[in-house]
């Protein structure tokens, strides 16, 4: 089955976790993109959706889909997002859309967190896929440097602006055996606003083309 296939069909099988009167949290991405598109036929059944990108809700949006803001909304039931790495504990590496302030947002506002992924993001150790970091512009280098010193090897996503005016930070070289602490460690640094490490609070379930983890 292609990537595209397995990602339509996670995004399809999201479905069943949508109760009747429900604000659904939405992240971003292609794979998300399949879940929006399934989620316009319930419409009708849900109050609306709290989105974690401007890409996101203009896609709801088109579907007629209220777009509800956070503050208003309060805690969400469940968010339903992608994810560019997933190991064996259901830790995520996120941001490959640089949507992932907004993602780890609405993720931390619900109480259940449905990852829906291709089977090319399984793997064994979080790493592989660069790790997206968004920081203040005029924190880049400083950032960047002490990446280094951590035996990491930075790379500014060049042209990129987030929805909240920010820069990412793609770090490459990084075999992530411990997560938790790695992403402790980076928010400490002054200029990191968001790790695209979902480690802390991972995904409850995750949905892989036909197989549910
Ligand atoms: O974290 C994300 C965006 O910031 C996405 O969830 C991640 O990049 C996966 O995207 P896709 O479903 O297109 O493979």
């Amino acid at each position: 089955m292609s990537n595209a296939n397995e990602k339509r069909q996670a995004g399809e099988a999201a479905i069943r976790y949508v109760e009747d009167g429900a604000i659904v949290g939405v992240g971003t991405g292609s794979t998300v993109a399949f879940f929006i598109d399934a989620l316009a036929d319930l419409k009708d059944r849900i109050q609306g959706a709290v989105s974690s990108s401007e890409q996101s809700s203009a896609q709801l949006k088109k579907h007629g889909i209220p777009v509800l803001d956070l503050n208003t909304a309060g805690p969400l039931s469940i968010y339903i997002d992608g994810a560019d790495e997933c190991d064996p504990h259901k830790r995520l590496i996120k941001g490959g859309g640089a949507a992932l302030t907004r993602e780890k947002i609405v993720a931390e506002a619900s109480q259940k967190f449905i990852c829906i992924i291709d089977s090319s993001k399984r793997v064994d150790v979080l790493g592989t896929f660069p790790l997206p970091i968004e920081v203040i512009p005029m924190a880049r280098s400083l950032v960047g440097r002490e990446i280094v010193k951590l035996g990491g090897q930075p790379v500014w996503r060049d042209g990129v602006v987030t929805d909240n005016g920010n820069w990412i930070i793609d770090v490459h070289g990084w075999r992530i055996t411990d997560p938790v602490a790695l992403e402790k460690q980076l928010n400490q640094l002054p200029g990191i606003v968001t790790v695209g490490l979902f480690a802390r609070r991972p995904a409850d379930v995750v949905l892989m083309g036909s197989q549910e983890m």
